[in-house]
């Protein structure tokens, strides 16, 4: 399918395309690919009421459970559905990686690149009120907007959330059952006492105390081995009733992991190459923001580095027996296949044996049915 896209992609842009192998054509598919949307669940019943409300008939996706494809050009955000949380504006290929993990009732989950968090919410509505969702990001603001969204679709019962760097990430899940009766709703006491109820609202002084922690972060992205920050948590999530030396428990060196997370999903930094709609955005941002954000070099190799560093500690934290996915949204080798080979060649208790989950997303690649590209591996932790 070599045709040159009509959309007016810079030079530089299909040098990257050129040096990894893909071809240019799938970036004018974007005007005649569905969007899709996804419903909360036990909204089957409301099909007809959200097709009168966005004006269009929903598809089902037969292989993506609650999932509808709609026209392109249908916009969702000022629909009643959507801003009565009963539907998410999600990529098929997003659902995919979810679906990928195989998420079971009472299953503790690390999403280590979290934010802005549609997959999280796919997590916590697939566990309904069991398990638990821990999720991270580097990105403070990012990972707010995540909080708003579980607060908006109310599923933040049994979450956390950290500002922290998922390359050091160190904390294991919470297990445990705690009685919440004798807690009561307060701010979180973190320095002598055990965790409240969460509250948005903080005193004068949690707030002094909170802000100087981050002050001297000059930059969100080098956080480096600074103490995660908790900036939600759910009155389910394990986390009321403990203090704060009981929650910092960290999972040390390499050893086998008892009591690591049933599921992992590292959905990685990258280069966003394999989503359409991003791209084609630049055309307004305008093609020097691609050619910085996307195409340096420099950015290039250190992203590669950040993706194994990810997808090794992401694996460190997997309980024997878990299963991790590792997932980008470029269509480059680069950052999918030889990441995951090299993290392969240093982990000789990693298997890597769910071929029909890669098959079937690599069919994506080559019908480019979805707007949002995806490639996923699933890695299994079989150290015995
Ligand atoms: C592809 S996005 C994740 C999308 C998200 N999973 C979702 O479904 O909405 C990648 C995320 O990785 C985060 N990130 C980058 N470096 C990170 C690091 N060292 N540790 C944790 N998160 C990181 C970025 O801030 C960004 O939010």
């Amino acid at each position: 399918m070599e045709t040159t896209p009509n959309l007016p992609l810079p030079e530089a842009f299909l040098d990257f395309l050129k040096e990894n192998d893909l071809d240019p054509s799938i970036y004018v598919l974007g005007d005649v690919t569905p969007r899709y949307i996804r419903l909360k669940p036990g909204g089957g019943t409301q099909v007809e009421e959200i097709e009168a409300d966005i004006k269009c008939m929903l598809e089902e996706v037969s292989w993506l459970p609650g999932f509808f494809s709609i026209p392109p050009h249908i916009q969702i955000a000022n629909s009643k559905a959507y801003q009565e949380g009963k539907i998410y504006g999600m990529d098929a290929a997003s659902g995919a990686a979810v679906l990928a993990l195989n998420v079971s009732a009472g299953d503790h989950v690390l999403d280590l690149c979290a934010a802005p968090g549609a997959k999280l919410c796919m997590l916590l509505d697939l566990l309904g009120s069991s398990g638990s969702v821990t999720g991270v990001d580097v990105a403070r603001h990012r990972l707010a907007a995540c909080r708003t969204m579980l607060q908006k679709y109310g599923l933040g019962d049994r979450c956390r959330l950290f500002v922290a760097d998922g390359t050091t990430f160190s904390l294991r899940p919470l297990r445990g059952h705690f009685d919440l009766k004798s807690y009561g709703t307060s701010a979180p006491q973190e320095n002598n006492g055990y965790f409240k109820e969460w509250t948005s609202k903080r005193s004068w002084k949690e707030r002094k105390i909170a802000s100087k922690a981050r002050i001297g972060t000059a930059s969100e992205l080098v956080i480096g081995t600074r103490e995660p920050e908790m900036i939600f948590y759910g009155k389910h999530s394990g986390v009321v009733g403990l203090t704060k030396s009981e929650l910092f428990q960290t999972a040390c060196g390499s050893e086998a992991l008892d009591s690591g997370y049933d599921k992992v999903l590292v959905d990685a930094e990258c280069t966003h190459d394999g989503s359409i709609r991003h791209i084609q955005k630049f055309e307004h941002w305008g093609w020097k923001t691609l050619q910085r954000r996307v195409l340096d070099a420099q950015r290039t190799d250190n992203l590669t580095h950040l993706q194994l560093q990810l997808l090794s500690n992401g694996f460190r934290l997997l309980k024997v027996g878990g299963s991790l996915v590792y997932s980008t949204c470029s269509l480059t080798v680069a950052q999918n296949e030889d990441i995951v080979e090299q993290f392969l060649s240093q982990n000789a208790h990693a298997d890597h044996s769910s071929f029909e989950v890669q098959f079937h997303l690599k069919t994506t690649k080559e019908v480019p049915l979805v707007s949002y590209n995806f490639q996923g591996y699933v890695v299994s932790n079989i150290w015995d």
